[in-house]
This record gives structure tokens, sequence and C-alpha cells, in this order.
């Protein structure tokens, strides 16, 4: 493992400005993959009208669940899957008719797809032969990547000589060798231990920044969404359902549905009695609630809404609530506690990361509930 975890990202070799001046941005515009269907029943609508864009030198992550349309969006941009409508744009140029090798692109699989054959070194060298150039060029920009990689330990060895990891840092060195415009990443640590994935995630996304790549990541992961995106769009059955920063998406998820993919969430019901300027006053059951509006919602009064509560916005007391309860279920986790709370008969889950300091609680103990108001958002589906 020793040389796996030696840093992929080490001093700057000069080779990042060589890099630079290739980014460039992707625009998808209403782009629809439509797959007839096997079994003679309705075709399979994979991806519906999405538009999105990747600024250059942005990492942007396509995150949902199992079948919701990540793989096919990805393999439309890498040219390996035909749109059934709409158009990609790399720079100003609408690629949709171009081949997969004629649109300057490389794609990091994962199951690392290296050449069993070939060394490392020659592994990542194949790509350029491919590229009008003298073996001199080929050779000083094969030998500067194994050198920013960190490879050259290992240049002469065969993939089945090698680690996973190391495996997929040779197929991340043969897919930024030929300098490519845009970089597209299927589920590449997929393959790789929980411990080994966060090492791998953090370098690859210190290396994405230093070369500053356009990347297009794909990933059912959202830690791993949340930790290397600049933007992450969350997709749903073929559609976009939110795209933005890993903040914006946690801090104000747009659905129920976001707010439930990306972290945990509380829903209550509400309705919105009353609108002032700065808030909604919404009444729970039997309790009214002042919501500070932070100015992106409009609501009317008399509209039903959900309170999205993430768990750590829920606070424990025996002292003044907003709601009295008792807890149902209480776990220790030693930087955290987790707990069940059955309020008005529904169950709130509730996370303190600050359980020494702010006392525990232990099952069938009554508790005062306290929502940080400011944190609570209102959804309307
Ligand atoms: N070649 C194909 N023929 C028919 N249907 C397909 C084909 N490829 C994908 N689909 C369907 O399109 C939908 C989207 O699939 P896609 O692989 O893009 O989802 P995904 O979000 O990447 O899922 P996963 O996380 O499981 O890889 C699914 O319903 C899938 O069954």
């Amino acid at each position: 493992m020793s040389e796996t975890v030696s840093s992929l990202t080490k001093e700057a070799t000069g080779y990042e400005k060589e890099f630079s001046s290739k980014s460039s941005r992707v625009l998808l515009k209403q782009l629809m993959k439509r797959f007839p269907s096997h079994e003679g029943g309705d075709p399979v609508v994979a991806v519906n009208n999405i538009d999105l864009e990747i600024k250059t030198g942005e990492l942007t992550t396509l995150l949902g669940p199992s079948g919701c349309g990540k793989t096919t969006t990805l393999r439309m941009v890498a040219g390996f899957e035909i749109p059934t409508s709409g158009e990609i744009y790399l720079g100003d140029e609408n690629v949709v008719t171009k081949a997969p090798n004629k649109r300057d692109i490389a794609m990091v699989f994962q199951s690392y797809a290296l050449f069993p054959h070939l060394s490392v070194y020659e592994n990542i060298l194949y790509g350029l032969k491919l590229k009008r150039m003298t073996k001199e060029q080929m050779h000083d920009k094969a030998s500067k990547v194994v050198e920013l990689m960190q490879l050259e330990p290992m240049k002469n060895r065969f993939p089945n000589q090698i680690s996973g990891g190391q495996q997929q840092r040779v197929a991340l060195a043969r897919a930024i060798v030929i300098e490519p415009r845009v970089l597209l990443f299927d589920e590449p640590l997929s393959n790789l231990d929980a411990k080994l994935r966060e090492y791998m995630r953090d370098e690859l996304r210190k290396l994405q920044r230093r070369l500053g790549i356009t990347s297009l990541y794909v990933t059912h992961d959202q830690g791993e969404a949340m930790a290397i995106s600049d933007k992450v769009v969350i997709m749903n059955s073929g559609y976009i359902e939110q795209m933005g920063t890993p903040q914006e998406i946690y801090e104000y998820p747009a659905s129920r549905f976001v707010a439930n993919f990306i972290g945990k969430s509380n829903f209550m019901t509400g309705n919105i009695a009353a609108r002032e300027e700065e808030a909604y006053v919404v009444n729970v059951k039997n309790e009214s609630m002042k919501i500070p509006n932070p100015g992106k919602q409009r609501f009317q009064v008399g509209d039903q809404v959900y309170l999205a509560v993430r768990p750590e916005s829920i606070h424990l007391t025996s002292c003044d609530g907003q709601m009295a309860g008792e807890v149902t279920k209480a776990v220790y986790f030693g930087a955290r506690m987790e707990y069940e709370v059955l309020v008005n008969s529904e169950t709130l889950f509730v996370e303190d990361y600050n359980p020494q300091k702010n006392g525990m609680f232990h099952e069938g103990d009554r508790v005062n509930v306290q929502f940080d108001l400011p944190s609570v958002r209102l959804l309307q589906d």
C-alpha cells in the first residue's frame, strides 16, 4: 500500500501549464435518450430532455439512484451512445455526430480497462500512438505524466503486478496524457476498498483542480459526490431534480426526493397560516412555527407544505422546547448520539454531534424538542 498512498499530486511539474489551455465547457441542450423496449412494452426514456452546463475547469457529478440515467448521459457525452434528440457542445462545437475518438475526450472506467499485455508505461503511451506525434514527443509527454502521477517505481510492471489503487492511477494517467478537453469518470473508485477510495477521491480532486480539467463524474455515492464536486446534479427517472454546489443542494433541497437523497431529513406536514415579510407562520398539528423565509419560496396562505428538518437541526432538551416528545431509541456512536423521538405520534430522527456537552438522553425519557428554525426548509413536493 505504501506506493499507493504516496501522493498523486506532489510539487508542480510544469505539466499543468500545458494542460490548462485545453480545457473547455460542456453544454447539453434538451438531451434525450429513448431505448426501444426489449419485451415489446413501452420504450425506456433513460434521459429526458436535460439541460446542463459544465463550466471550464469544473468538476460536475451526476448523482442519483440506480437507473436514473447517469451512465447513459455520460455515454452520450463520450459518443458511445447516440442521443434520440438534443445537442452536446464541447466548447462551441456541437459534437453529436462525431465519433468518440474525434471528440477530444478521455474516460476513466470503474474496471480500469488497462491492456494486460502492456506495461504501465506502454499503457500510458498507447493513447498517444493515435496522435500525430514524433516518438520523442510521445515519450516526453508520457514521462511527464509518469512523474506527475508518481508512477516511476512501477512503470515497467504489468497491470496484474500492481494493486487496484495503482491500476486506477495508471488508468487516470492514461486518460490525462492525451490532454483531453474533457475527462469523464464512470464510477472510477467503486472497485477500491473504503479507505483507499477516500484517499483516491481526495487525490483525484486535487489533481483535477490543479490541471483544471473540465470533468463529468458519475457516482451513486453521495459522500463521494459531496467531497469532489464543484456542482452536483441530482437525477431522478431521467430528469434533473436539482443542480447546485454541494452546500446548496444540502442546505436548500428543492424537493423531498433531494432532501432524502442527500443526507437524511425529517418531513412534517403543515399549512401556511400567515405570510410575513421575512417569515412564514406554519401550523404543524396543534403548534405554530415561524420559519424565516430565505427569499426563494413563494407560498400562499392555506398552502400545504412539508417542513424538511435535518436531524442535526433538532435539539433535545429537558427545558423549554417547541414540542414535547418521548425518546424511543438512543444509540451512542461516541462522536454523536442518534435518537428517535415520538412527537405528536410522528417519529423524528435526531442527531447530536456534541452529546458530551449537550447531555445524553435515554429510551423512555420525556424531552422537549427544539427546532433550529432558520435551517427548516418548506417544500411543496
Ligand atoms: N441499452 C439499453 N437498452 C435498454 N434500456 C437501457 C439500456 N441502457 C440503459 N437502459 C435503461 O435506461 C435507464 C437508465 O439507465 P442508466 O444505466 O443510464 O442508469 P444509471 O443511473 O447509470 O444506473 P446505475 O447507477 O445502476 O448504473 C434504466 O432504466 C436502464 O434500464
